[in-house]
């Protein structure tokens, strides 16, 4: 599929990382999606019921964070990833985390994963 639907750069507050005093406080990650959709039907009909819906990806995006907080970036991008595909019915995507103030001397570190067939 040479279509996508993508969203850059959503700022999500959550609570992730290894080390206890990371269990204490919310840290911001940002998010870059790209996920294979078929746009023609969207196109063709001008109806957002058959695009996939940036907006009501962006909010399941936020409201995973509010419920699933783990220790490693690897586990929140496969978890996150399982739910975008099984909510939206995307049959690939590829999803990168950053952490912007993990490493200091870094302006980010991060994870991507691609999932799914494109
Ligand atoms: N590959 C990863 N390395 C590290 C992670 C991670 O999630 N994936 N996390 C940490 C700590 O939580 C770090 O962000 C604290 O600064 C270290 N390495």
């Amino acid at each position: 599929m040479s279509d996508s639907v993508l969203i850059e750069g959503l700022v999500v507050e959550t609570v992730i990382g290894v080390y206890e005093w990371e269990r204490e406080i919310h840290q911001e990650l940002r998010v870059d999606l790209e996920m294979a959709w078929d746009n023609r039907l969207a196109a063709a009909s001008d109806d957002v019921h058959k695009a996939l819906d940036y907006a009501a990806v962006s909010e399941h995006v936020q409201d995973f964070f509010r419920g699933c907080q783990p220790a490693l970036l690897e586990t929140a991008a496969e978890k996150l990833a399982a739910s975008l595909m099984s909510t939206f019915a995307v049959p690939g995507l590829r999803l990168t985390l950053w952490k912007p103030g993990a490493v200091p001397a870094a302006r980010q570190v991060g994870v991507k994963i691609q999932r799914g067939v494109w």
